[in-house]
C-alpha cells in the first residue's frame, strides 16, 4: 500500500472532527485558500500538531504579505516542530505582497532556515486553465534543488499521472511524485469543486469515458480505488496525497474495507497513520 497524507481544509470544528475520526500518527496536509489567509492554516497546523500529527501547512506565495510575515511563519513553524511546508503560488489574482510565486518563497525559506525545512511543490498532469505547460515545467526546473518532492494536482486517470510522472524524469526533474487523488466525496460536490480549481473539463471528459470510467462516477460518491489500484500497478509513485474536502466521516467496520470502494477513504486514512 502506498503511503498516504491527507490534506484538509482549516474550516470551523475541523480540529475536533480530524481529532475523532483521524489516527494521531497520520501526516495532514493543511490548505490555503485566498479568503482564508495563511493565519488560519498556521494556527489549525499549529493546533493539530500540538495534539501529536505530523502537519504540513501549505504556504500560498501570494497570500503573504510580506518577508516578515514568513519568517513569522517560520518561528512558528520551528516552535510547533513542523519540517514540511507546501509552497504554492496561490490562487489570489493579486498578490499581497513581494511573492508572486513559489520560487522566492522557497528561496527565502531555505535562506531563514539554513535548507532544513522540507518542501513539496506542485505538478500538473493536466496542465493548468491558465498558466502555460512550459511555464510550469520551467517553473519546476528552477524550484526542484529547493524542494523536496512533487505532489500533484487533483487528477482522475492514472496513466496521465504515471506520464507526467516519466515527462519530468526526461525534463531531469528527478523529485519523489506524490499523486493527488480526490477522496470519497459525494459526487456533486466533487464537480463543483473540480470546477473550481480549473479540473473541470477532466472530470467531464471522465464522465463521458466508458465502463470503468462512468463507473468511477456513478452512485453518490467519487471512489478513488480504481485510480489508486492503476498507480499501485505501476512503479513512478512515492506515494498518495489525498483531497479529503474534509470529508473524514463514514468510517466502516473492517469487514466492509476489502469489498466496498467507497471504503477506500477511511482505508487510506488508516493507511495514512502507517506512513511512518
Ligand atoms: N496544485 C495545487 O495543489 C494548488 C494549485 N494552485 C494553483 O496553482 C497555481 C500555480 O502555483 P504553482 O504551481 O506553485 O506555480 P508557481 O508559483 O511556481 O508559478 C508557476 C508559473 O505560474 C505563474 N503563476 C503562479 N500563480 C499564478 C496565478 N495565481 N495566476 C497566474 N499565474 C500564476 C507564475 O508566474 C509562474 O510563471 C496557482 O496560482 C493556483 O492556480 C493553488 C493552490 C493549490
Ligand atoms: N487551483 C487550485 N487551488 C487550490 O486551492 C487547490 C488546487 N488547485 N488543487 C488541489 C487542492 C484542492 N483545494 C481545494 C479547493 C476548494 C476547496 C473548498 O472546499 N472550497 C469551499 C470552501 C471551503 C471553506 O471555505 O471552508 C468552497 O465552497 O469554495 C477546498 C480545497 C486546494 N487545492
Amino acid at each position: 500500500m502506498f503511503p498516504t497524507r491527507i490534506e484538509i481544509i482549516p474550516s470551523t470544528g475541523i480540529v475536533d472532527q480530524v481529532r475523532a475520526l483521524v489516527p494521531l500518527t497520520t501526516t495532514l496536509t493543511m490548505t490555503c485558500l485566498p479568503h482564508h489567509g495563511i493565519e488560519r492554516t498556521m494556527r489549525t497546523s499549529v493546533e493539530l500538531s500540538a495534539l501529536g500529527y505530523t502537519v504540513i501547512p501549505h504556504l500560498a506565495a501570494r497570500s503573504i504579505h510580506d518577508r516578515a510575515e514568513l519568517t513569522r511563519i517560520m518561528r512558528e513553524c520551528d516552535a510547533a516542530g513542523i519540517g514540511e511546508v507546501f509552497v504554492i503560488g496561490g490562487d489570489r489574482k493579486q498578490p499581497a505582497g513581494p511573492y508572486g510565486s513559489a520560487l522566492p518563497v522557497l528561496e527565502d525559506i531555505a535562506q531563514y532556515t539554513g535548507g532544513r525545512m522540507r518542501a513539496g511543490v506542485a505538478g500538473y498532469p493536466e496542465g493548468h486553465p491558465t498558466v502555460a505547460a512550459l511555464d510550469l515545467l520551467d517553473a519546476l526546473q528552477d524550484k526542484q534543488h529547493l524542494a523536496t518532492h512533487v505532489v500533484t494536482q487533483m487528477c482522475f486517470d492514472a496513466p496521465k499521472i504515471l506520464d507526467f510522472a516519466a515527462l519530468l524524469r526526461r525534463e531531469g526533474v528527478d523529485l519523489p511524485v506524490w499523486a493527488g487523488v480526490a477522496g470519497s466525496v459525494p459526487r456533486t460536490k466533487l464537480v463543483a469543486l473540480a470546477t473550481q480549481i480549473g479540473v473541470g473539463s477532466s472530470l467531464k471528459f471522465l464522465s463521458r469515458k466508458g465502463p470503468l470510467a462512468r463507473k468511477l462516477l456513478s452512485g453518490d460518491r467519487y471512489s478513488p480505488h480504481p485510480l489508486v489500484a492503476g498507480l499501485e500497478s505501476q512503479p513512478g509513485i512515492a506515494g498518495i496525497h489525498l483531497y479529503s474536502f474534509n470529508n473524514l466521516d463514514a468510517v466502516p467496520n473492517e469487514a466492509g474495507l476489502a469489498s466496498s470502494p467507497t471504503a477506500l477513504q477511511p482505508a487510506l486514512i488508516r493507511g495514512a497513520a502507517r506512513e511512518q
